[in-house]
């Protein structure tokens, strides 16, 4: 069994300098590529970052046989199409440098291939040898994988592999190599700043720090709770001394979400702005992992890892934003049994995580298989998740939710032999394992970035608009009432039907006044002055009275050809409105006020004729009852 180095080898952290500093000289131009303060859109500053030049030496694996299909950045436009990301889960082989003279019963054939003398043959997406940097397993791993993190697609890298294989090593890195977390921090940045200054497009880095302790799951960025050993017998013991005193590590809950499918309760996130802003904040999740001489070991290999880096990318045209999660996870290594209790009470909490891993990635594999066997595609096995918080914090990531990179570190020396091959058995299965990846939909901004004053005015403008058509609406329902009521209230209609019924009245009038003949008149005042007229007065009147009567008989005519318009008009009157009105606006109109003033003229005519009727009778009058008188004079007296 491997025996654990020093602690400052075995754990390396970047408190004493950024990486941007510490690192190799390439690593050093990160620096220009860093995302200004307060924002992550567009800085003036263009960034070329070393870190994909670096790469160069390893982009061969993107394009091996049997390696995931991850394309090369996508525009924009690209991104923005919904399409699936199909393939398996990407497994890559590490073998730690032996450092022994022994002959390496294991051998590389091929980038995918290892073999073995005597156990056989193991394919995988690639198998990186054992002199080979950080740098190398970081182009073929995890760089892509930030590619797509960029498109909108969750990414989880693990690595698995016995204890002291290299898993730390690989993804934490030394002070002198640094590991696949701080290259792929730097890359993240690099890639936002280059995106930034391309497109209209605001970006947000933020990350959470966490792991798993014997089964219990433990924020590393919740710095109220700065973690201290206890002084007393049971060493292992940890306490928290914070603001609020000493008191026992807060362990967070999980729940089930809808959205992401697994939740981690009240786990702390960090807004970042730069690179060296984000591995400050892994340093100080590091620390408290390692907060007491005696635990360190305990707390830096027996526990779970895992960096959560959520990149939200908003569209300032659209509107639109995505977020995306890209996970990177440093198991705790499997062990054989230890004497020690709690060494032991801790492997077995591993060892039972890792064997429910293991579950998972078997059903999982097998669930792939039974799947492209059958031709409707469809599976119904139970996929045990729940068994370990291991299992349920990637749960997302494996039941399809996010693209799956596993590094599988192995020693092949002879002594790890038997866990060597375990591991070569578990990364064969989680080859096998396919996924099916949909994007996150994109979130429209009015859920996302609207500020409240934006959605005052939003609320304002809806507001207005809702009390116009309120205003329409009851229009509309008036115009309902007038149609169902024949459209009376339609002012050119009204004045239609009351000249209507004023014609009919004046026509009944004058009917009336024509039939006045008959009507005994007492009108004294004419009666006085005929009686004193003379004969010739009387003759006069006659004359006048026949042209009067005659007129009468003209005006009688013109009565009934007004009747006759009349009729017509009513029957205008029921046609559509349109054409009334046309009708009624043009010349019929003026034939209505002329016949009105025929009709007044016409009365006028009347009365003067009936007067000048009744004039004539007075003034025969006197005359027939002389000759009365002269002829028949006692019949009267
Ligand atoms: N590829 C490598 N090249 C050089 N040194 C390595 C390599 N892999 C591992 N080591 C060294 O081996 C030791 C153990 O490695 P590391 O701590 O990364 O193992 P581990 O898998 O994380 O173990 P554990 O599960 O106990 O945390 C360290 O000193 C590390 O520097």
């Amino acid at each position: 069994m491997i025996q654990k180095g020093p602690s400052s080898m075995r754990r390396p952290s970047f408190k004493s300098q950024s990486p941007s500093v510490r690192s190799t000289s390439s690593f050093s131009n990160l620096k220009r590529g860093r995302i200004g303060s307060g924002s992550l859109s567009a800085s003036s500053s263009r960034s070329s970052s070393p870190l994909r030049s670096i790469s160069s030496s390893s982009d061969h694996l993107l394009s091996t046989p049997g390696h995931f299909k991850i394309s090369r950045r996508g525009s924009l436009g690209s991104q923005r199409k919904q399409e699936p990301y199909n393939g398996i889960i990407s497994v890559v082989i590490r073998l730690k440098p032996s450092g022994s003279r022994e002959k390496d019963p294991w051998i590389i054939t091929d980038p995918q291939t290892m073999q073995h003398v005597d156990v056989g043959e193991f394919k995988f997406d690639h198998v990186f040898r054992p002199g080979c940097s950080n740098v190398e397993v970081y182009a073929g791993t995890s760089k892509p994988m930030i590619d797509r993190v960029m498109e909108g697609f969750n990414a989880t890298v693990f690595a698995y592999g016995m204890t002291g294989s290299g898993k730390t090593f690989t993804m934490m890195g030394t002070e002198e190599e640094l590991g696949l977390i701080p290259l792929s921090v730097a890359y993240l940045f690099s890639r936002v700043m280059e995106e930034s200054l391309q497109n209209d497009d605001r970006f947000e880095i933020a990350v959470s720090y966490l792991e798993i302790y014997n089964e219990k799951v433990y924020d590393l960025l919740d710095c109220e709770n700065e973690v201290k050993p206890l002084a007393t017998g049971s060493s292992r013991m940890l306490v928290h001394v914070g603001a609020r005193g000493p008191r026992t590590p807060i362990e967070l809950k999980l729940r089930e979400d809808s959205k992401y499918g697994v939740k981690i309760v009240g786990l702390t996130e960090k807004r970042c702005q730069s690179s060296d802003e984000l591995l400050k904040w892994i340093r100080i999740g590091d620390k408290s992992r390692k907060t007491g001489e005696t635990i360190y070991n305990t707390r830096s290999s027996r526990s779970h890892a895992i960096v959560l880096i959520r990149l939200t990318r908003t569209d300032l045209k659209q509107g639109d934003s995505v977020s995306s999660t890209l996970s990177l996870c440093d198991l705790a290594g499997s062990e054989k049994a230890v004497t020690q209790n709690e060494r032991r009470k801790e492997g077995a909490f591993i060892n039972k995580s890792l064997l429910a891993l293991g579950t998972v990635i078997s059903k999982l594999s097998a669930e792939s298989t039974q799947r492209n066997n059958t031709p409707a595609g469809t599976t119904t096995s139970h996929i045990p998740y729940r068994d370990s918080k291991l299992t349920r914090i990637l749960q997302p990531a494996l039941s399809g939710n996010g693209i799956v990179t596993t590094i599988c570190t192995i020693d092949t020396k002879q002594e790890s032999a038997s866990e060597t091959l375990n591991t070569l058995r578990f990364a064969s299965r989680a080859k096998n394992v396919s996924l099916h990846v949909f994007r996150k939909p994109l979130l429209p901004s009015s859920v996302s970035c609207h500020s409240i004053e934006e959605k005052d005015r939003i609320i304002a403008t809806l507001t207005k608009q809702l009390d116009e058509q309120h205003v329409l609406i009851a229009k509309l329902k008036e115009n309902d009432v007038a149609a169902d009521m024949g459209d009376i209230s339609d002012p050119n209609t009204s004045l239609m039907e009351t000249e209507n019924k004023f014609l009919k009245y004046k026509l009944e009038h004058c009917e009336k006044l024509l039939d006045k003949d008959a009507l005994d008149l007492q009108d004294t005042e004419i009666a006085e002055i005929v009686d004193i007229l003379p004969v010739e007065v009387g003759t006069l009147l006659e004359t006048k009275f026949q042209g009067l009567e005659s007129q009468l008989r003209q005006y009688k005519d013109y009565t009934r050809y007004l009747e006759h318009k009349v009729a017509e008009l009513e029957i205008q009157i029921q046609t559509p409105q349109s054409s009334v009105n046309s009708v009624y606006e043009g010349s019929e109109g003026e034939l209505v006020a002329e016949l009105q003033k025929s009709l007044e003229r016409k009365d006028k005519m009347i009365e003067a004729l009936q007067s000048a009727r009744r004039l004539r009778e007075r003034a025969l009058r006197p005359l027939n009852r002389d000759e009365l008188n002269a002829g028949t004079k006692e019949e009267f007296f």
